[in-house]
């Protein structure tokens, strides 16, 4: 895994409102990297950057070191926010054109995008208008045609939106496929659930800033609080006499308590063990809804 994109001291104003602020981030060959923010928040922006639809006014995007060429870019797939298909083309003459478009040949082409249409599971619909296919299946045609010429970084703009659940499972699928061939993967989302459980990297913008970037284990480690969560055989309510705890939220047999300094988890646990049996005892982590509002504020 290498760090290929970087994206370095990043500003852009439009007319006298600045919108991207010293944006700085890495895409890693190999993982899915999620950029995450609120509407507005400057994702769009970043990526048309990272694409050369927009200039930064300030700061650098390189590729391996090197600053972008158009020959650099050639070799990125991108899914724009404003979907761009032509709605009386269909999907399959589509996707072959913008192969040909990527220096595919015809044939090339046209066997790539079959195979790319099956596994998206358009296969069928291959002859049909881009038009006549539902909103979902017409966000499936535009990822392959983002992804047709097999580029070595895929930058994707809200690619799960308006997904269901299974479509998202299918889009996922083919992302990590790339991802294990190689590739680097950056999408945008600011569905956070969704994130959560599908990108290794995180990139958390707000109001044009970035506020939190790594990979999701490292963040969820970094903004773990000494939280703990326990569940006991009889009635927890000792907790709230237990040298340490602060409870946040006690349940029966269960509680969330906070530790204060020098407290020392196991003992409370061998509190708890000395009043009867412990069914469950462990470290709450956050959740990246948690984190990205703790981030943002
Ligand atoms: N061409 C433009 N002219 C003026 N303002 C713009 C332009 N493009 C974007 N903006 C503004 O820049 C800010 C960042 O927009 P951007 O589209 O990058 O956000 P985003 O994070 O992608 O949000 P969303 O999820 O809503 O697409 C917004 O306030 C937006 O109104």
């Amino acid at each position: 895994m290498n760090t290929v994109l970087t994206v370095d001291a990043v500003d852009r104003s439009f007319g006298d409102r600045q919108v991207l602020k010293d944006v700085s981030f890495t895409v890693t060959t190999g993982r899915l990297t999620g950029f995450v923010g609120a509407n507005g928040a400057g994702k769009t922006t970043t990526m048309r950057i990272i694409l050369g639809v927009l200039a930064a006014d300030r700061g650098t995007v390189t590729w391996q070191g090197e600053p972008l060429t158009r020959e650099i870019r050639h070799r990125f797939g991108y899914m724009p926010e404003e979907r761009g298909l032509y709605p009386k083309m269909s999907v399959l003459e589509q996707v072959v054109y913008l192969g040909r478009l990527h220096g595919l040949s015809a044939a090339e082409a046209r066997k790539r995008t079959l195979v790319l249409l099956d596994r998206l599971e358009l296969g069928e619909r291959a002859d049909d208008h881009v038009q006549k296919l539902s909103l979902g299946n017409q966000q499936r045609a535009q990822i392959a045609a983002a992804l047709v010429h097999d580029p070595e970084l895929l930058v994707l703009d809200e690619p799960f939106s308006g997904l269901d659940p299974l479509a998202v499972e299918n889009v996922l699928g083919v992302l990590r496929e790339r991802a294990a061939a190689g590739a680097a993967v950056l999408f945008s989302s600011h569905q956070l659930d969704l994130v959560e459980r599908l990108c290794d990297d995180l990139v958390i913008i707000a109001d044009g800033t970035i506020r939190a970037a790594g990979d999701r284990a490292g963040l969820r480690d970094q903004y773990t609080l000494p939280r703990f969560r326990i569940e006991v055989g009889g009635d927890a309510g000792w907790l709230r006499d237990e040298p340490g705890v602060s409870l946040v939220d006690l349940d029966g047999r269960t509680a969330v308590f906070d530790l204060g300094d020098g407290a020392e988890d196991q003992q409370v646990l061998r509190s708890a063990l000395a009043r009867g049996p412990v069914h469950a005892f462990g470290p709450v982590r956050p959740s990246l809804a948690e984190i990205f509002r703790e981030v943002i504020q």
